[in-house]
């Protein structure tokens, strides 16, 4: 909620989109006051612009929501629906929810998924990570412990709705990831050096080459136009989730010590309150980065065991499976070899080869959207 002061000097003003009704907000992006229907409007014909110039769907499509139950998957549930009606996009849309198999978190979080099947009345499908790949993440971190879970979360994730969209046949699948999402990962790419990575994140689809493409209507979102900020911040806004009464979960995940990425978000937050349009600045940054036509990228493949795209002999999903059900719970974490580089050079993995260069590697999850 606005302090007093910034709810009395609110109160004063007109809105300044339709000079007719009372502003209640100033909006984080534009730094507009103005009324709650002018910010639906504003919000939702963003997006839908965003849809529009970017020839995201096709009429008939079956679109596939990633929805975790969260914050920015509601919302995006929500108002693809509405669009999807209001602008006859003539889309076929379903909730796809992963089960990571976090006891207290995913758990309740998809409690909140099969409410919002039946508010927005569009059919939901879970995959788990149980069934998909034998083990759930409350197991994993009892193998690997709460450093670097992320990356075990982030890549079988990734896999899992592509899965989970395969099942339900669908053409495209979209995220939740919002423009503070964005920035965050073009910074983290920059960190890594990770320039294959840093030439795709800021793509609004991706995965058009592999088995299905994902999109991002939120590219250019701010996350404080989609749900209150947090109250800890000190810093309170009246946002879409919020004045749409939406029910969404809201609880960090317990499994979520992800220190680099949380330092990145921390530092964008920071340029943000100086200066609104960092974040926008820094999406168009990543967009606009060329790389040398003489810099060597990483070819497309697939996976010799599961058939799933990859750069490598496996993929990541498989490398890092396979060294859990070996007892080798680092196999593949950070810059560790693996059975892809000790393939290649006929290399034995050793324990304590991978224990060496876990010291050196940051927990950083994917950085792939
Ligand atoms: N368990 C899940 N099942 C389905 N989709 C998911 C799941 N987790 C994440 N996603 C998708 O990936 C997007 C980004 O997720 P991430 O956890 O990085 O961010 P978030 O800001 O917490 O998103 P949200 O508020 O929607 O949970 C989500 O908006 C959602 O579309």
């Amino acid at each position: 909620m606005p302090s007093g002061e910034e709810a009395k000097k609110s109160d004063s003003r007109q809105c300044c989109i339709c000079s007719l009704r009372r502003a209640v907000l100033k909006r984080p992006k534009t730094q507009q006051q103005i009324c709650r229907e002018c910010f639906f409007s504003a919000f939702e014909n963003e997006i839908h612009q965003v849809i529009v110039e970017n020839q995201l769907f096709r009429p008939g499509e079956r679109v596939a929501i990633g929805a975790s139950g969260g914050k920015d998957s509601t919302v995006l549930a929500y108002v693809l629906s509405e669009l999807n009606r209001r602008h006859n996009y003539g889309l076929d849309l379903y909730l796809l929810s992963v089960d990571e198999g976090i006891t207290g978190y995913r758990d309740d979080s998809l409690e909140t998924v099969k409410r919002n099947e039946v508010q927005y009345g569009l059919p939901l499908k879970i995959v788990s990570y149980k069934s998909l790949y034998g083990w759930t993440m409350d197991e994993i971190v009892k193998a690997i412990g709460l450093k670097n879970n992320c990356t075990f979360c982030g890549v079988f994730r990734r896999q899992a709705l592509d899965r989970g969209a395969a099942l339900l046949k669908t053409d495209k699948l979209v995220t939740g990831h919002n423009a503070d999402d964005m920035a965050e990962t073009v910074l983290l790419n920059i960190l890594r050096g990770d320039i294959a990575r840093l030439s795709r994140c800021t793509l609004i689809t991706t995965g058009e080459d592999g088995p299905i493409p994902r999109c991002k209507p939120f590219k250019y979102t701010y996350e404080k136009e989609i749900v209150i900020y947090p109250p800890h911040l000190k810093n309170y806004f009246y946002t879409y989730a919020y004045f749409k009464k939406l029910d969404y979960f809201s609880t960090e995940c317990i499994y979520s010590p992800n220190a680099y990425r949380g330092f990145a978000r921390e530092f964008i937050k920071d340029l943000e309150r100086i200066r609104p349009r960092a974040i926008i600045d820094i999406i168009r940054s990543g967009e606009n980065f060329r790389i040398s036509t003489s810099t060597k990228m990483p070819e497309q493949g697939t996976c010799e065991l599961c058939g799933y795209i990859s750069s490598q002999k496996w993929c990541k999903a498989c490398v890092l499976l396979d060294g859990l059900n070996r007892g080798l719970p680092r196999q593949g974490i950070g810059r560790t070899r693996g059975p892809n580089s000790a393939k290649k050079d006929g290399l034995k993995i050793q324990p304590e080869m991978e224990t060496e260069s876990v010291v050196r590697s940051k927990p950083c999850g994917t950085l792939d959207f």
